[in-house]
């Protein structure tokens, strides 16, 4: 079935015509009420509606769609060009529309690959293979002139003062130039790392807040890369008025407050962009939402995390509200599949601005990835050089050799271990020449220094690289150390970082030259996907002019790679029928406790909005799942069923209890609620609150207890030396000493599974308490780690996990009346945890940016919170505080004014949202 372009544009054209027609008569019939209630001022406020402008009037200012007139001096500010003189007659708007959705005939988009799925105003339809299929695409969305894509010139100003960005390429113009895409449709485009598609997410996402002031919500696979986001488009919330908000870890409210003066851009992580579109549909807001861009959707097939982000999308799908999604990804393979599921539209290319050339070292010698005239599948190795110098036994793949060949530009290597990061970083640095250390020596100097005040300490390792510019990066630093290293490598103190892979897929982090020091990650062969994200991290545009990536490979190894290399990208299929279907089992409940899967008649329109039915198509085996999810589920008690008999046909009911809407709402694996439960129950019998370790102990999550292996040592002493008060939590769990002894000893392993779990989970309460009790001291988190026989970034990363599980069972125990005084008593315990410092330094870390060390010095000068530092100019708090450069002290003044200001918005807010509903009810 073809898709008709032409004609689903004219529908479209209708469409939008007419919203934009109902928009222009709201404008001129009623200046003052809009649909929605954010924006309705029909209701008094007596606090803020005050004084000669009303808050909805200075709203208009902000927001101006440039298909509207508008006489506000803003607009003129905005859109200096001839639209904004445009006539405010609704016939001449209607002109103006005409003109803004026609299309053009454009040259043939040779390089580029254009296909559609699904139209997305077309009704929920099955997705079939012939669904969608290539066209030629031969008409473009053309913006009205005097805007940047629609949007205010000021925009592309940003663009160019922040990122340094001139002109589009090519491919994003075209991209962005599409009528669907234009029109609201659902798109997937995908083109090779460093391709710039994160700049065409970003002008679709403004689209939305600034041209339709909607909220959009912006999935990104990992807390740093969310964090980062944030960063980065902090400058541009600043200058172009809108809110950005951080939804990870700990972070981000449920459901968020609304914001009357401001859109927002929600930057999420896959769970808490799950969490909060659950939120936005229990209170009916997901309108609110105009667009949710999924950045590395290639994720889809990524396990449980995987089942998630479908979970999610699934949601989008099957819910009655439009939310227009954009996913992107380098290295999907089966993109049809996925946009069929997605219902989208399909771009790819294989754009990239700065050439990458790819090779491989076997031996001595270096040879390009191609493929050799004449053949027809597969690449193969084609000679290039040789590298001078010998092979020794030191450095056998001659990695000195290949770093310093572009000294000082920088360059990544990836090894296959943590531990081999660190062996390789001192290897280099014990390589090179000594006059190597004469580079950027002060500011290697003031580095080493940021990372003993900044990240509490400066471990051997890097004590003896980082003179050399040499770093390591692996999970098992501390965030702080990350990021001091990463700020250092972007601004060119350090050329060389040595890492694992999850730097290619968590941090950006360019290079000039990439080197993969071995096949694998971990004891696993490279995959295709794996390879491209590491090796694309070679070459961005502004840092160099090309990038290489090269492979070391052994002998043995050399065919296996070649292949893989042969071979197209994994294939992304759906996780919901993992471990036992556990996540479909999950999506089942929360689609019933959101009540869009309310009877039995639902199901098969609901099967066929998942990736499940776009890949197998066979709906009554999924049925057959379906159906024994809800008696497994009507079984456990989380949901109920009615039976009704309509026409002669049975249909059930669904209706979520108060423990399934718990489940739901702390997002608590099915199979794990009724031990969760229980431990609570048990728990709160015996509360011990005299100290926090009996509270820490109840909140580990049974995912650690399966990956963590206690140091039984470290366990006994720890054990040995408990207070009487700890003794007692100890002895609740029936921990014994003598078992413990056994255990360290070698003499007695014999454990029950069970057993084992209830000793891993105190050993765990007892990691995190001995951290909060030593948060006090700068090098808490050194001591502890080193005490329990683990890295300071694992122990951190427990306690990460540890805090997203105790969020979820505040959640949890909010529907359960029964377990009360939990909704009480963990909310302090996840602030504790969350910043892992001592109380009197919390307020100060709410600061984005701010470090512990830095915080610490902070509160020593007599500054404890946000509202303290403003009071300082940036060069009187670098005169009071030692190490901190007026630059970086500015940077955090500006950081806590921001803080500050976003709070006193969202109280403003808070309170208006509560005089509405007053209001509301008085009515
Ligand atoms: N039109 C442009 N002109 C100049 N630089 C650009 C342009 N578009 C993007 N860039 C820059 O190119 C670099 C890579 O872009 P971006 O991160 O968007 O790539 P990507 O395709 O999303 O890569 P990845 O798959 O690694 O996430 C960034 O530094 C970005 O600012």
């Amino acid at each position: 079935m073809y898709y008709e372009y032409g004609g689903s544009l004219k529908r479209q054209q209708r469409k939008r015509r007419k919203r934009f027609s109902d928009s222009l008569s709201d404008e001129t019939t009623n200046k003052t009420t809009h649909s929605g209630s954010d924006t309705d001022i029909s209701v008094p406020d007596p606090s803020l509606a005050t004084g000669s402008c009303n808050i909805d009037s200075e709203r208009e200012e902000e927001h101006i769609d440039p298909t509207v007139s508008c006489s506000t001096p803003l607009r003129d500010i905005l859109f200096p060009s001839d639209l904004s003189s445009s006539s405010s007659s609704k016939d001449d708007n209607e002109n103006e529309i005409d003109k803004l959705l026609e299309g053009v005939n454009m040259s043939e988009l040779s390089s580029f690959n254009l296909s559609s799925a699904h139209n997305k105003s077309a009704d929920k339809m099955a997705a079939t293979e012939d669904n969608h299929f290539t066209v030629q695409e031969d008409r473009v969305h053309v913006y009205p002139s005097g805007t940047f894509y629609g949007l205010p010139l000021t925009v592309q100003e940003c663009f160019k003062k922040n990122r340094g960005i001139e002109q589009l390429y090519d491919w994003q113009n075209k991209c962005l130039s599409l009528p669907g895409v234009a029109a609201g449709n659902n798109l997937i485009y995908s083109l090779p790392t460093s391709g710039g598609k994160t700049l065409v997410a970003e002008i679709l996402i403004l689209q939305q807040i600034m041209l339709k002031y909607k909220d959009v919500l912006f999935i990104l696979p990992y807390v740093s890369i969310v964090q980062e986001k944030v960063r980065e488009l902090l400058p541009f919330a600043e200058e172009l008025s809108f809110a950005v908000e951080e939804y990870a870890s700990s972070k981000g409210r449920l459901p968020p407050v609304r914001k009357r003066k401001k859109n927002t851009i929600f930057i999420a992580t896959i769970e808490k962009g799950n969490a909060l579109i659950n939120s936005l549909i229990e209170i009916n807001r997901l309108d609110s939402i105009g667009l949710v861009v999924i950045d590395e959707l290639h994720m889809i097939g990524g396990g449980q995390r995987g089942a998630v982000l479908e979970s999610c999308i699934i949601k989008l799908l099957f819910t009655s509200v439009s939310v227009q999604l954009v996913g992107m990804s380098a290295t999907l393979s089966n993109l049809h599949e996925i946009a069929s599921f997605m219902r989208a539209e399909l771009f790819t290319g294989n754009f990239r601005p700065v050439e990458l050339n790819e090779y491989i070292k076997l031996g001595q010698s270096i040879y390009s990835i191609g493929r050799r005239e004449g053949l027809t599948s597969g690449v193969e190795p084609i000679f290039k050089r040789r590298i001078v110098g010998s092979l020794n036994k030191v450095d056998p793949d001659q990695l000195v050799g290949l770093v310093s060949e572009v000294s000082p530009s920088s360059c990544l290597i990836f090894c296959s271990t943590k531990k081999n990061c660190e062996n390789v970083a001192l290897m280099i640095s014990k390589g090179l020449p000594k006059s190597a250390k004469s580079t950027k020596e002060k500011e290697r100097r003031m580095l080493i220094q940021q990372l003993r005040i900044e990240a509490a300490g400066l471990c051997p390792v890097l004590a003896q690289t980082l003179p050399y510019g040499i770093a390591y990066h692996h999970s098992g630093l501390t965030g702080d150390e990350r990021k001091v290293i990463e700020e250092g490598y972007t601004s060119g103190i350090l050329s060389v970082i040595t890492c694992t892979s999850t730097l290619a897929a968590g941090v950006n982090l360019p290079a000039r030259r990439v080197i993969i020091r071995q096949p694998y990650i971990g004891q696993d062969f490279i995959s295709l996907s794996s390879y491209k994200q590491m090796a694309g991290r070679a070459g961005r545009s502004g840092l160099c002019d090309k990038g290489e990536s090269i492979v070391i490979l052994q002998p043995k190894d050399e065919a296996r790679f070649l292949s893989v290399l042969s071979k197209p990208c994994d294939k992304c299929t759906s996780c919901l029928l993992l471990d036992n279907q556990q996540p479909f089992t999950s999506l089942i409940l929360s689609l019933i406790a959101l009540k869009i899967l309310k009877s039995s008649s639902d199901i098969s329109p609901f099967l066929q909005c998942t990736l499940l039915f776009s890949q197998d198509h066979d709906e009554a085996s999924l049925k057959k799942h379906c159906n024994d999810i809800i008696s497994s589920l009507t079984s456990s008690e989380l949901i109920s069923l009615r039976e009704e008999e309509r026409e002669g046909e049975k249909i059930q009911h669904y209706e979520i209890t108060n423990i399934g809407r718990g489940v739901h709402k702390g997002c608590i694996t099915v199979s794990d609620s009724s031990s969760v439960y229980k431990s609570l129950q048990t728990a709160q019998s015996n509360l011990i609150l005299t100290n926090d370790l009996h509270l820490l102990t109840v909140v580990v999550p049974n995912s650690l207890i399966q990956s963590i292996k206690p140091d039984w040592k470290a366990y006994f002493e720890k054990v040995s030396r408990l207070s009487p008060d700890e003794e007692r939590v100890a002895d609740l769990y029936n921990i014994s000493i003598g078992v413990l002894a056994g255990r360290y000893t070698g003499r007695n392993t014999k454990m029950t599974e069970g057993d084992m779990c209830v000793y891993i989970r105190f050993y765990v309460g007892l990691m995190l308490y001995s951290l909060l009790r030593a948060s006090v001291s700068t090098d808490g988190v050194w001591v502890v780690a080193s005490r329990f026989g683990c890295s300071r970034g694992y122990l951190q990363s427990v306690v990460q996990q540890t805090c997203s599980h105790s969020s979820c069972l505040v959640h949890f125990t909010e529907e359960l009346p029964e377990l009360w005084p939990f909704k009480l008593l963990l909310p302090p315990i996840v602030q504790k945890l969350s910043y892992s410092v001592s109380y009197n330094l919390l307020s100060l870390m709410e600061i984005p940016g701010m470090k512990q060390g830095r915080a610490r010095q902070l509160v020593q000068a007599g500054i404890r919170s946000p509202l303290d530092l403003v009071e300082y100019s940036p060069s009187d708090l670098s005169k009071l505080i030692e190490h901190l450069y007026v630059g970086q002290a500015g940077k955090l003044i500006k950081s806590a004014q921001s803080l500050l200001a976003e709070k006193a918005e969202l109280l403003e807010d808070e309170a208006y949202e509560l005089l509405q509903k007053i209001s509301l009810n008085k009515r």
